[in-house]
């Protein structure tokens, strides 16, 4: 069965940042707004962002997304997935509603699952530059998604580890601890074996992207041989190092790390090195998902071109033509765009978006701001 592409038609954006007003209509393929530094390029693929999680990916929580002097933020997307579906949010003083087909949505998961979006942004690449816990959390999340039951080892195997911390600090008796220990290694040896498999999927899908990195991405877990014996055991022999230092040793420490050239990329990477890394890694996450649950999700690629020269700006379209995905990028103004590419180009000024071959503007009729009110 093969998967299908979800996209979006339409977003409008109210008070949101530095907009009043903007309808963005978006082709199912690629899709380029460009416009001056500080002209809401980042802050449209925001608005998609906060359709699918609710949250900005700048900030989790931004208390600035409403423009000044209003009182709320309202955001409105078509989009389409199997058949066309609403989702829209309203903001204000920090807070956010989402709804689904004009219903409020409970479950925000439920939403960033059925509506999945992928982000590539200077101001949010934690999986480049961020800490080890910063990757550790996104591998994890891709496991989450992907492989039945994870969450559910995941919170037990979290529950265990603080049990076991709070017993050892109540001096209980060896069999109670034993218990728990137990429990740590039946859940904790599926999170690893998830993991495993992910990494070397993954590890394949980046040989594929050679052609747009150079050299092979390779993505790795430092972490001791796990097995369940000897992990019981060796649980079991250090309970006074971990009642002093608490527990070191599992799943929730160990350490992902990403190589270029046999090399850390988050160090020794160039800028550009680690910008096509980092797309290359949201090229093979969109393939998991493609695999795992049949959806592909939109890519949002924020100033797609940063730091790259000419051959790479090149070589970045031509494999982002050959990406099943709605791909949503933005660019500085100035950047030169091949003709024979297939991408729909956009600029944003302080009128709004103007379709670059056209001409056209589109604008905020009357109807949809009630509409946008009402949906909120
Ligand atoms: N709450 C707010 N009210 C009004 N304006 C805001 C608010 N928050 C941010 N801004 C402004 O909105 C704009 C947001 O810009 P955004 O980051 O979307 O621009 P951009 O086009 O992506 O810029 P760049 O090319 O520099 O990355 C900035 O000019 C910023 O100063």
């Amino acid at each position: 069965m093969s998967a299908t592409p979800l996209y979006i038609r339409e977003v409008k954006v109210r008070h949101l940042r530095c907009h009043d007003e903007v309808v963005w209509q978006c082709e199912s393929g690629m899709n380029l707004i460009v416009g001056a530094n500080g002209s809401g390029k980042t802050t449209l693929l925001e608005a998609v962002y906060l359709m699918a999680f609710g949250r900005s990916f700048r900030q989790a929580r931004d208390p600035f997304l409403v423009k000044r002097d209003s009182d709320r933020f309202f955001i409105h997307g078509q989009w389409q997935r199997y058949g066309p579906m609403n989702l829209s949010v309203a903001g204000r003083k920090g807070k956010t509603t989402l709804r689904l087909q004009g219903r409020d949505v409970q479950r925000r998961k439920d939403v960033s699952e059925s509506f999945p979006v992928l982000v590539e942004a200077p101001q949010g690449r934690k999986i480049i530059d961020g800490a080890s816990g910063e990757r550790r959390r996104w591998l994890d999340g891709l496991i989450i998604t992907c492989f039945q039951n994870i969450a559910t080892y995941y919170e037990r195997y979290l529950r265990a580890v603080m049990q076991r911390g709070r017993l050892l600090r109540r001096r209980v008796s060896s069999d109670e601890l034993e218990v728990w220990e137990q429990q740590i290694v039946h859940y904790g040896m599926p999170i690893v074996q998830a993991r495993e498999k992910m990494i070397t999927e993954l590890n394949q899908l980046l040989i594929e992207e050679v052609g747009l990195t150079e050299h092979p991405l390779m993505i790795s877990m430092t972490m001791p041989e796990y097995n369940q014996q000897n992990w019981l055991l060796r649980l079991q022999e250090k309970r006074s190092e971990d009642l002093r230092v608490g527990l070191r040793y599992g799943p929730h420490c160990d350490v992902v790390n990403i190589h270029f050239q046999q090399r850390e990329i988050r160090s020794a990477g160039s800028r550009g090195q680690q910008k096509l890394a980092a797309i290359a890694i949201k090229m093979a996450e969109c393939a998991i998902w493609s695999r795992y649950r049949r959806l592909i999700p939109v890519l949002l690629l924020d100033d797609c071109l940063e730091a790259l020269d000419r051959t790479r700006q090149q070589r970045l379209f031509n494999r982002l033509q050959n990406c099943p995905a709605q791909i949503l990028m933005t660019a500085p103004e100035g950047v030169e765009i091949a003709s024979d590419l297939n991408i729909r180009i956009q600029l944003l000024d302080t009128q709004g978006l103007c379709d670059s071959a056209t001409g056209s503007k589109v604008s905020m009729q009357e109807d949809t701001t009630v509409v946008m009110e009402e949906a909120a």
